[in-house]
């Protein structure tokens, strides 16, 4: 008996496949947290493993990426060791026609704004149900706030138009606690007009360190698709 695979994870790959076959030999990546890019760092290290690529290193974007990373051999370093990321792969949670991005499903969205930012180019990858017209029409913006300024910051979102819930942990009990030691708010808003004025409003909150709206940063979206019955690989 065979058993099909599901279309999203056959997207995913692909994608994640495209993708590693960007880096060259010699560069420092940007590896970004999620279930996507965590095929991309397998196949990164399958590259890697077969002599096609040689001496890259990898910066993580959290303990996830991290330990991925070691997993499949890819030698690391923080950025106090380097100057530049060449090219920092990422998932998303959305992805408007702008490129924009809603970031944060995993709760990592604070240092992979920093890597994702600091490359010098930047890819997404995404399957295809990621894409939406305007951000914020399927998925809440995430905000990494500290545990101390839960209640301040949640008034302050609500003032703003939007429905602060505090993201729980599904096999814990109590709050996500996020790489960095803070809790995570995920807020919705029943439209974002403006991405990147939103981006900034959350972030001069006293209490927010990050939110997951990425404006102006991406430089390339790989999407994953089913056409025809065959998996494709479209660029935006
Ligand atoms: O922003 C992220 C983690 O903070 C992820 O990149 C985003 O949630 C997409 O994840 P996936 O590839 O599993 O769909």
């Amino acid at each position: 008996m065979t058993t099909a695979l599901d279309p999203i994870q056959v997207m995913k790959q692909e994608v994640a496949r495209a993708a590693a076959a960007r880096v060259s030999s010699g560069m420092v990546v940007g590896l970004g947290t999620g279930s996507t890019t965590a095929f991309v760092i397998q196949f990164l290290g399958d590259r890697l493993k077969s002599g096609d690529l040689k001496d890259i290193k990898g910066v993580p974007t959290s303990f996830q990426a991290s330990v991925l990373a070691k997993k499949y051999g890819i030698p690391l370093v923080t950025l106090d060791e380097v100057e530049t990321i060449d090219l920092a792969i990422d998932g998303a949670d959305e992805v408007d026609p702008q490129k924009n991005l809603i970031k944060g499903g995993g709760a990592a969205h604070t240092r992979e704004k920093i890597v994702d930012a600091l490359a010098e180019t930047f890819i997404v990858v995404v399957d295809s149900s990621k894409l939406v017209d305007r951000l914020g029409s399927t998925f809440p913006v995430p905000i990494e706030v500290l545990p101390m300024a839960i209640a301040p910051v949640s008034r302050a979102v609500v003032k703003l138009g939007g429905q602060p819930e505090l993201r729980m942990g599904v096999r814990k009990d109590g709050p996500v606690i996020t790489d960095q030691g803070n809790m995570v708010l995920d807020v919705k808003f029943s439209h974002i007009d403006n991405p990147a004025e939103l981006e900034r409003t959350l972030n001069n909150i006293p209490g927010v360190v990050e939110n997951g709206i990425f404006v102006g940063v991406t430089d390339w979206v790989l999407i994953g698709e089913i056409k025809d019955g065959q998996p494709i690989v479209r660029e935006m």
